[in-house]
């Protein structure tokens, strides 16, 4: 993002907002209740307004991007919020993963494969999503965002809500992914493990960016300890 400022009509919500992340790196943005965190993810993803400034993608000006075509270009992005379809089952959620596919055969095809690397959303394929536990719920938004097979991917919050046994295995989840060559950026409330796992931090307050640095960089400075880690 290149001096960016974005919010919702007349709220202006980022001030100016310049981050970079490297290809094939795990970033993690961190900072208060309110800061700015999403309204960051949703302006790149194009459900927020960018007021001034650029969005790029491998050197390409994607500002202002329907979220329909971000995902078609392998970007892939899992709210905060709650997302999946409550009334469907696992399948037809993986399913709707795959909604820019012309051909609904890749799509099954694709769920299978995921299946097979997440094998407790196979075996309950055909329950109601609705029904699924907080962090079975999880697992299925973040399978669901790899139906596209994603080269960027944005997660708000994956371990919001999540009993600790859960967060352990979404972190394990992240990092293989990176290890297969994804990037990630990821906003997280339980700084020390976001920026445990990632190799740039930043530290997103009053829709500013106050600190960027390496994971181990922030998690080391004294500064960033006190106001934004709990001392
Ligand atoms: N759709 C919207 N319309 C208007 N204002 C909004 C909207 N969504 C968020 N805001 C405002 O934007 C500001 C930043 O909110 P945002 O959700 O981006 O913060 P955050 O850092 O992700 O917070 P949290 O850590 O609590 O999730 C807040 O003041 C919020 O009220």
């Amino acid at each position: 993002m290149h001096d960016v400022v974005a919010g919702y009509g007349n709220t202006t919500v980022l001030h100016d907002v310049n981050i970079a992340v490297d290809d094939g790196q795990i970033a993690c943005l961190i900072g208060p209740n309110g800061s700015g965190k999403s309204t960051l993810m949703k302006s790149i993803y194009g459900f927020a307004d960018v007021k001034a400034g650029t969005v790029t993608l491998r050197g390409e000006d994607i500002t202002g991007r329907s979220p329909q075509e971000n995902l078609a270009n392998g970007m892939s992005y899992v709210l905060q919020e709650a997302s999946v379809f409550p009334g469907m089952s696992v399948h037809e959620n993986m399913l709707m993963g795959g909604y820019v596919f012309e051909d609904d055969e890749r799509a099954n095809r694709r769920a299978e494969e995921l299946y097979d690397e997440f094998p407790i959303l196979g075996d309950i394929r055909d329950q109601r999503a609705g029904t699924l536990s907080g962090g079975q719920r999880r697992l299925l938004e973040l399978a669901r965002a790899l139906m596209v097979d994603p080269e960027v991917m944005m997660l708000d919050e994956p371990s919001i809500g999540l009993e600790p046994r859960f967060i352990d295995d979404v972190f394990e989840r992240i990092k293989q992914l990176n290890d297969l060559g994804t990037t990630i950026l990821l906003v997280e409330q339980n700084a020390e493990k976001g920026l445990s796992v990632a190799d740039r931090g930043f530290v997103l307050a009053s829709g500013e960016i106050k600190f960027t640095g390496t994971g181990t960089e922030l998690l080391n400075d004294d500064e960033v300890g006190r106001l934004y880690l709990g001392g």
